[in-house]
């Protein structure tokens, strides 16, 4: 199965971060196995060929008693988050710490299913200009119950591959938790319909 297709089955992801720490290079490595350098508003155009798979630079509220309608939305939509730092830039490790904590927050706020993150670490061919250690990465995801990968969009497709597939493996794994619990029923005939629907409008 290809990367591609894992994600057009399984899960909705939405890749966040800061500018420039490398969400669209990541994206664009896993759907065309390419680093092409420059990326635009690759973001929207990732949306509009039909994947399930999102990148967004701008962040949840911090306060999730005020949050719109969009952004609940989108936490209610995601099956996963990948959220990204550049090892060279410490505001956007800061920026994630944030992010793990007001992704969870909101979740729980809004009442819905916990749902997996992966943090990752961005631009390890860099490793001349770390600021963040891969140490201090590896403890957020453990303190914060995420996986954690150090991976270079640039330079190497395998570990971007990796990061994309255990979080969709994460995603089944925790429908698989929610679906057990009382009332979880409901959750397994969402994901089905879910599914006929993709294949139906595949198929058009
Ligand atoms: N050396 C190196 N550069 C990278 C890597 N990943 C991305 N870049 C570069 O970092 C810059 C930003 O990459 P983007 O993928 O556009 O980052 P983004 O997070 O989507 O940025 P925004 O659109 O500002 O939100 C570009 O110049 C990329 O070429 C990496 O692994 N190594």
């Amino acid at each position: 199965m290809t990367g591609n297709s894992a994600l057009k089955m399984d899960a909705n992801i939405v890749v966040l971060g800061t500018d420039n720490v490398g969400k669209s290079a990541l994206a664009v490595r896993f759907l065309t196995r390419r680093f092409i350098g420059e990326y635009g508003d690759i973001g929207k155009l990732i949306s509009s060929v039909g994947y399930y798979l999102t990148v967004y630079s701008a962040l949840p509220q911090q306060d999730p008693s005020s949050g719109s309608p969009t952004r609940e939305k989108r936490l209610q939509w995601a099956g996963g988050f990948v959220l990204v730092y550049s090892i060279c830039d410490r505001a956007s490790f800061n920026t994630v710490t944030r992010l793990t904590q007001s992704i969870k927050a909101a979740k729980d706020y809004l009442g819905l299913e916990k749902v997996p993150i992966t943090i990752v670490g961005n631009k390890r061919d860099l490793h001349h200009r770390r600021t963040v250690l891969s140490e201090e990465g590896r403890l957020l995801a453990l303190a914060s119950d995420c996986q954690f990968y150090e991976v270079s969009a640039a330079e190497n497709y395998h570990g971007v591959l990796m990061v994309f597939h255990g979080l969709v493996k994460r995603v089944r794994e925790f429908r698989l938790i929610a679906a057990k619990k009382p009332g979880g029923i409901k959750g397994i005939v969402k994901s089905m319909s879910a599914v006929f629907a993709r294949r139906r409008t595949d198929s058009l």
